[in-house]
């Protein structure tokens, strides 16, 4: 079985379909590149706490994704909630992910570290925070991409099944 992968875009202007979700696409092309995932399920919110939860529990309990990969809402700004969502609905955090994503970035630039992006563990499923611009969603996933398949591992018990396996 590949990586049950779910993206959760959450952004005011995506949800009223002002915006073309651009962000998304990155994180699709990432995810199917990079880690061979399949994209299991993907949702557009506004940046609402209940909207954000509801759809991150969905994710985890009912399609039982192995990773889900948020976008947007991270900044400082007031309608900004994804971390506290997030936080809401984890059991156990994880916050290396999040260290070495705004470590990597701030390189690039110093503006990363507006990102309060969160990353934790609910049931079996890895909730990663990333920010809505396409440019900080590719460095912050570049950051961390190549420690997923173990990470992914150790937490499902399973091993990605290699593209030529049915
Ligand atoms: N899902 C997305 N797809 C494409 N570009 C995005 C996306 N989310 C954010 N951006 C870009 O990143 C910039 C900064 O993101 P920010 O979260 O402040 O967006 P916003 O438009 O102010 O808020 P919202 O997305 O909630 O309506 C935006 O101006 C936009 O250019
Ligand atoms: N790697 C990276 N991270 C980044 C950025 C970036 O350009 N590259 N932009 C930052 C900016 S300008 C903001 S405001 C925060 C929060 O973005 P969000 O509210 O859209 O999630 O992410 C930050 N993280």
């Amino acid at each position: 079985m590949r990586w049950k992968v779910a993206i959760l875009t959450a952004s005011d202007r995506g949800s009223r379909g002002e915006r073309e979700d651009t962000s998304a696409q990155v994180i699709r092309e990432l995810v199917e590149e990079e880690i061979q995932g399949d994209i299991i399920e993907y949702r557009v919110v506004p940046d609402e706490m209940d909207e954000i939860m509801a759809a991150l529990i969905e994710m985890t309990d009912y399609f039982q994704a192995d990773l889900i990969l948020t976008t947007g809402g991270t900044g400082l700004a007031a309608r900004d909630v994804t971390p506290e969502a997030t936080l809401s609905v984890i059991d156990r955090s994880a916050p290396g992910f999040a260290e070495a994503m705004r470590m990597k970035s701030i390189e690039k630039s110093p503006r990363a570290m507006l990102s309060r992006a969160v990353t934790g563990i609910r049931g079996s499923t890895l909730i990663i925070n990333l920010p809505g611009s396409p440019k900080g969603v590719h460095e912050s996933l570049m950051a961390i991409i190549d420690v997923l398949p173990h990470a992914l591992s150790i937490l499902t018990g399973r091993e990605q099944e290699h593209a030529d396996e049915s």
